[in-house]
């Protein structure tokens, strides 16, 4: 099944576009799960458990999964997921020449294990970094398009010769790239201009919208702009995970009152967005 089929289908049962961000920094862990032989396998878990009604999809962040343990906590996080049927877009914003791509993709196929659903990339070095993924018409490709953080202006707002934005030529080549209908754009909520603009230029592309919550993005502009046909992505990552961070939360043997606080905040901001939709 084409990952798009598949998300729509998963945002019809759970009535949510929220991506929920697993990013379990290490040291933001409550202590209910320190003991634990995989603490961010057993962070995610109870984060999955908590929030899984109003999740659309898991999209863990590779940044907090570079080591031997953090890979098996991603393995088991993928497993327990898809066993709560829904699915998972891996962000680690791959993209690289030929051979070493064709490596990356491989995290798409692991035979020794779940494999993510979908997958963020940098389109930096152009069409061939991508093609190994771009080929998997199955996985879904979410091509960095004009990112939320402050420093994105830098080189994505670049007016080219043309009399384009360096991130409107990039959003052109996203569409040529997508044969296989399997090709995303990850636009920040923090740009609600730019959102607009590209949604302009492909209105059938679905979008994964970041930066919603803990960086302060517009949370009415990402859905406006960020669904196609219905269907897209708004992520929120330390805002749902961290919201039960208060001192007294973080310190209860149990966690309960941890995570119960992250499925509250995973509902609000799934009700929040469904006044957009
Ligand atoms: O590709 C991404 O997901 C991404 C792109 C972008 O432009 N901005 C952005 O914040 N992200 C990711 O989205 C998540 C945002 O986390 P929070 O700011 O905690 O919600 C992180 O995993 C970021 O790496």
């Amino acid at each position: 099944m084409h990952f798009f089929d598949r998300l729509a289908d998963r945002i019809a049962a759970a009535d949510s576009v929220v991506s929920v961000g697993l990013d379990p920094d290490p040291d933001r862990l409550p202590d209910s799960v320190l003991d634990a032989d995989l603490p961010r396998w057993q962070f995610n878990r109870r984060i999955i458990d908590a929030t899984h009604d109003h999740a659309a999809c898991y999209k863990p962040n590779a940044a907090f999964y570079e080591d031997p343990d953090g890979w098996r906590a991603l393995q088991e996080t993928i497993a327990y997921a898809h066993g709560k049927d829904v699915p998972v877009l891996l962000d680690a914003k791959r993209g690289d020449i030929g051979n070493t791509a064709r490596q990356y993709a491989q995290i798409l196929d692991d035979e020794e294990g779940p494999a993510a659903d979908a997958i963020t990339v940098n389109p930096f070095l152009g069409r061939d970094s991508l093609e190994p993924f771009l080929q998997r018409a199955d996985k879904g490709v979410f091509v960095l398009g004009r990112t939320s953080n402050p420093g994105g202006e830098d080189l994505q707002d670049l007016e080219l010769a043309s009399g384009e934005k360096l991130y409107e030529r990039v959003v052109h080549l996203a569409d040529l790239w997508n044969g296989n209908g399997n090709v995303g754009l990850v636009v920040g909520a923090t740009n609600p201009d730019e959102l607009e603009d590209i949604r302009e230029l492909v209105p059938d592309i679905p979008f994964l919208v970041p930066g919603v919550g803990a960086q302060g993005g517009d949370a009415e502009a990402a859905v406006e702009h960020g669904l196609a046909d219905g269907v897209g992505l708004v992520n929120s990552s330390r805002g749902i995970i961290f919201a039960g961070e208060d001192a007294d939360a973080r310190r209860d043997d149990s966690g309960d009152a941890f995570f119960k606080a992250a499925g509250q905040s995973a509902k609000q901001l799934k009700q929040r967005l469904n006044q957009f939709r």
